[in-house]
């Protein structure tokens, strides 16, 4: 080992003084590179805010942009992500400060003889960032040096000038940290002359015109180089190296003491050339750049050795690279081809972020030819959208890792905004610094935009933007855990319009529309912001309201909803009248999970609608009972129509005058397999509720049709049965109606054979909601009964309107039949206007003899009741229609 390090020591011996100052340059020229990375770094940084404001204060109407007030509080509104380096302050075309983003009071005072502003005034450099010289600052009265960008509007009008004067002492902290030796000198000089920050001595230094030294004199030979002289600030002789750092009018400049060096290099502790510049590397590698020095023998064995083995392995690799570089030929040749025919945007920049070049798919997405992008930093392109905190991200990202990856904003040369997934990989060099970074981008605006979309579209309700049940899941769970924390009670209220089928079948489902958006604004006006309301579907909304710190909150928003749901809605052409019901539970007292608080929700808002509509209800316990009970029942009932458990008894309809039977009223009945025979009553509500009815009430025409064709058979073809029709199957479509009448045809039977008993109450509300289509179809082929009459508000206009057939007198008249009594009045009233309509009366409900006599005197037509026959199955009236020559009372 130690024959080994002799070796390397002779040879390094044989150096020459030339050797050694290279080593004392190299060394400079490593410090001048890394100040460089970091002046350009955080000039970019500022340079990027200057950018934002600039394209903040273009988009800003003329009026606006010269206003004190709008321009203090856009500047001051970035204000904290300055830390107090550097502040930006806007300057009007005519010099005057307008304000800063510091928020000093900096009105008025001029700026016209700074040199930015003169270059910015004359448009000298196109635009670009302008750096100024060092001078002190005018309000701050500190070290500054300034950054600044020209303002104009789109046409290219002169609008005042954006500066950022930055606070030298930042330099001058970190040049000061960086020195390795005392007597290593800093300084960053302005392309002007003046020195900006030096180290040691700054105070001295500070905007000393160093335009007719050695410096200038190299640098008007070559932008970087080395060169010996005495300092005009220290009197000291070093070995300066410098850099005019690109685009810029910034140089760096190193100096080193060459005594100090050269005493280093002659105690053998560093070696000339190339072992010095690998030692360097590696050192610069493991961050430092500190000389230090071995004390013990074996120590510096062991380093010569890896010095030693470094350098051979360099020389080696050189070698190998060259023969590399041979064979990467073709590589490199399908490279370029690649990179120029390739449909992926690519950027190629150096490491200071200067653009080297760009393929043409990428000048196709910015809209810039490689010419004019040439020379540019990469970040000038930003449109703006993402703030400098995004980009110093990016930057410590690429600087820890090489590599970053992500989505951004650009603008293109028309000024249109663009996102691109971007991909930035480093490039080393030989040393391991940074050399190139390439950078892959894709457009994805639309795909960004589409993805928006589909976002938007799977959790909004594209009818009133609300946002939908999937959405309103989300904000429920999240309310709840709110609760949790803050233990603020919150209400769930669920709103179910009232009849609002009736709007679409009526104006029309595109009115309908326009009234489910205004019901979302109405909603939405009688809650917080920070209540959430939602649109389950069909006319069904939630409102969640959060954080209620009083209970009497809940009602008032409630009684706010019913009457804001009930205050017509001007639809264009028509007004539409419509009301709410509105269920509400309140979380935690009702319910500790989502599905049970909405199901809450949901059975107080039925119980609202069972109360008559137009109206609130609290959720209480006793609602999951009676939901539960009707749950059963339409399970069962729906088991039960698949079990054929539902019959049809017909109760006869004699003729008064002659006592046969010339009709029957078809009755539905549900032979419950435990309760036995339930009639309607008990089960009618829940098969409307459950849509069941639309189905049952099918069965039940199809059996009535086919039992009268039989009983027409048995008696004569003018035998007709009855069938009732609920409410909920006039709110149908009537689309099932036009079968029917196809299925009466297959059956060989006149329409006339049915009878469609409908309610007073129901023609009432038909007519009153114009809805009377359905029912004149239907009546336009058979006949109509009104049921219950006498029992509602009906008038002679509505009988003839609707062109009812027959009336059938309310059982309440018959069973006060009483001769000279008012029932008696009334039945012989209703008859005698109903003959004058020409419609035929039904008496119903008879259940004596006395009854019947007094209606046959009062010359009603028909009757059915107890005491002529109570309602039979169709065998057994199909017997009694066989002995019909018989009358069955006589
Ligand atoms: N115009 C329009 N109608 C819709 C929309 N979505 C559902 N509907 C209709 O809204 C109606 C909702 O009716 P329901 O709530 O069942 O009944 P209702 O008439 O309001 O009666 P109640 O709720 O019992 O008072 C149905 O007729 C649906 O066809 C929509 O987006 N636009």
């Amino acid at each position: 080992m130690a024959s080994l390090a002799i070796a390397v020591v002779v040879s390094q011996f044989h150096a020459s003084y030339v050797e050694r100052k290279l080593a004392v340059r190299s060394q400079t020229e490593h410090y001048v590179k890394a100040m460089e990375a970091h002046v350009i770094y955080s000039i970019q940084s500022v340079d990027l805010s200057l950018i934002g404001f600039a394209n903040a204060i273009k988009v800003l109407p003329a009026r606006q942009s010269r206003s004190p007030d709008t321009m203090s509080d856009l500047l001051s509104s970035r204000g904290s992500n300055f830390n107090g380096d550097y502040w930006i302050s806007f300057i009007d075309p005519k010099g005057n400060a307008v304000a800063s983003s510091t928020g000093a009071n900096i009105l008025g005072t001029s700026y016209a003889d700074r040199d930015y502003f003169q270059a910015h005034v004359n448009n000298s450099i196109k635009g670009k960032l302008f750096i100024g010289e060092p001078a002190m600052g005018k309000n701050s009265k500190k070290r500054l040096f300034f950054l600044s960008r020209r303002v104009e509007t789109a046409k290219g009008e002169f609008l005042g000038v954006v500066v950022a004067p930055i606070n030298v002492d930042r330099y001058v902290k970190v040049f000061e940290n960086s020195r390795f030796t005392s007597d290593v000198s800093i300084t960053l000089v302005h392309g002007g002359g003046k020195v900006i920050a030096r180290v040691p001595n700054f105070e001295q230094a500070f905007a000393r015109d160093l335009g007719p030294t050695a410096l200038f004199d190299n640098v008007r030979n070559a932008s970087s180089g080395t060169y010996k002289t005495v300092s005009i600030i220290d009197g000291l002789t070093r070995i300066f190296s410098y850099r005019v750092i690109d685009e810029l009018p910034l140089i760096i400049v190193v100096g080193s003491n060459d005594s100090e060096s050269t005493r280093l290099l002659q105690q053998n502790y560093l070696t000339a050339g190339g072992g010095l510049a690998v030692l360097l590397l590696l050192m610069a590698g493991a961050g430092h750049f500190f000389l230090r020095t071995y004390s013990k023998q074996e120590e510096r064995e062991h380093r010569y050795r890896t010095l030693y083995n470094a350098s051979r392995e360099m020389e080696q690799q050189l070698l190998a690279n060259e023969e590399e570089r041979k064979k990467n030929e073709e590589s490199m040749k399908l490279a370029t081809l690649l990179f120029q025919n390739s449909g992926e945007c690519m950027m190629v920049t150096d490491a200071a972020g200067q653009i080297l070049t760009v393929n043409p798919a990428f000048s196709v997405l910015s809209g810039y030819t490689e010419k004019e992008l040439v020379g540019h930093r990469a970040y000038e392109l930003a449109s703006g959208r993402n703030d400098q905190e995004f980009f110093d991200r990016i930057f410590e990202c690429v600087t820890r890792s090489g590599h970053w990856k992500g989505e951004l904003w650009q603008r293109s040369k028309h000024g249109e905004e663009y996102l691109v997934s971007m991909v930035i990989n480093t490039v080393y060099d030989e040393q391991a610094n940074p050399f190139r970074y390439v950078a892959l981008l894709s457009d994805i605006t639309k795909k960004k935009a589409s993805e928006e979309l589909i976002w938007r579209q799977a959790n909004f309700d594209a009818l009133t933007g609300l946002p939908n049940r999937r959405m309103f899941h989300e904000h429920l769970r999240q309310e709840m855990k709110k609760t949790d924390r803050s233990h603020l009670p919150m209400a769930l209220v669920f709103v179910d319009l009232d009849y609002f089928k009736e709007i679409n079948d009526t104006l029309g489902h595109d009115k309908g529309d326009l009234l489910l958006k205004e019901v979302a604004a109405r909603l939405s006006s009688c809650v917080r912001s920070t209540d959430t309301v939602a649109r389950l579907g069909g006319d069904e909304f939630t409102v969640i309201l959060s954080e209620l710190r009083n209970a009497s909150d809940v009602v008032r928003t409630a009684q706010e909803i019913l009457k804001k749901m009930s205050t017509p809605f001007d639809l264009g052409e028509n007004v539409a009248q419509i009301s709410s019901s509105i269920g509400i539970t309140l979380y935690p007292e009702d319910a500790a999970d989502a599905e049970t608080l909405i199901k809450n929700a949901d059975q107080a808002m039925y119980a609202a609608k069972q109360q008559g509509r137009n109206r609130f209800n609290y959720f209480a316990p006793f609602m999951q009972e009676a939901t539960h009970v009707r749950m059963n029942l339409v399970s069962e009932l729906r088991e039960a129509v698949a079990r054929d458990q539902l019959r049809i008894l017909y109760q006869p309809i004699i003729a008064l005058a002659s006592g046969a039977i010339v009709k029957a009223e078809a009755l539905v009945r549900w032979q419950h397999p435990v309760r036995g025979l339930l009639n309607p009553a008990e089960f009618i509500t829940v098969a409307e509720s459950s849509g069941m009815i639309i189905g049952i009430g099918d069965w039940v025409f199809r059996q009535a049709a086919r039992e009268a064709q039989k009983l027409q058979a048995i008696s004569t073809p003018a035998f007709q049965v009855s069938v009732n029709k609920s409410a909920w199957q006039f709110r149908d479509d009537g689309s099932n109606y036009q079968e029917w009448l196809d299925f009466l045809q297959e059956l060989q039977l006149n329409p006339n054979s049915i009878i469609i008993e409908v309610t007073e109450n129901l023609l009432l509300e038909t007519a009153s909601n114009n809805s009377d289509r359905t029912l004149a179809f239907q009546h336009a082929h058979m006949q109509i009964s009104l049921d219950d009459f006498g029992s509602g508000h009906c008038s002679i206009a509505f009988l003839k309107r609707f062109d009812v057939d027959y009336l059938k007198i309310d059982p309440v008249f018959v069973s006060n039949l009483i001769e000279g009594g008012d029932g008696l009045l009334i039945c012989e009233a209703i008859i005698a206007m109903a003959h004058k309509l020409g419609i035929k009366v039904i008496a119903e409900g008879i259940e004596t003899p006395q009854q019947l006599a007094i209606l046959t005197a009062a010359g009603c037509d028909f009757g059915q009741g107890y005491l002529l026959s109570k309602p039979i199955s169709g065998e057994e009236l199909e017997k009694q229609l066989q002995k019909q020559c018989a009358p069955v009372y006589k």
